[in-house]
């Protein structure tokens, strides 16, 4: 852990904001003491509701390095991940997260996000968006075939 590279994300995010580049979040990808990936919220500024600071971090970080696993990196971010931020970091494995504001921060600026995580608990018929499971014989066929396929590469 290195306090000088969540300075540097939340001087990002604060950057961002006075750029008018987006929401108030930055984030950092380290690998061995060494920078390989910034990022900072542009949903607003790209139309890409996935632009979080943490998501934009990791394509960074990955395009980079070459790879789609982050497991000697450490992600540095100025706020707690959202729920989907939280996806993508279990996805990109890196070793650690370091945050600097709460998402109770977060919600009095406006970015309550406490409502994904109580949907996500909710049966899916029940939830704000319904999901609704449909039933077709070939439902299955996308995993059959990647079983079957010996070229896969699996993550
Ligand atoms: N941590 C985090 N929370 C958010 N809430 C809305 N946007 C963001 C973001 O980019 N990062």
């Amino acid at each position: 852990m290195d306090k000088q590279f969540m300075e540097k994300a939340i001087q990002l995010a604060v950057d961002n904001v006075k750029a008018l580049g987006g929401g108030p979040f930055g984030a950092i990808v380290v690998r061995d003491g060494e920078i390989v990936g910034i990022g900072k919220n542009q949903v607003t500024t790209t139309n890409d509701p996935t632009a979080h600071a943490e998501v934009q971090a990791i394509r960074d970080a990955c395009t980079k390095l070459n790879t789609y696993q982050l497991t000697d990196c450490e992600l540095y971010t100025s706020c707690e991940p959202c729920p989907m931020c939280l996806g993508a970091i279990y996805w990109a494995r890196p070793k650690a997260v370091y945050f600097a504001s709460t998402k109770e921060d977060a919600a009095k600026a406006g970015f309550d996000d406490h409502f994904i995580y109580e949907e996500i608990d909710l049966p899916k018929e029940k939830r704000k968006i319904p999901m609704h499971k449909l039933t077709l014989p070939i439902e299955t066929l996308p995993f059959d075939t990647w079983e079957k396929l010996d070229l896969r590469t699996e993550y």
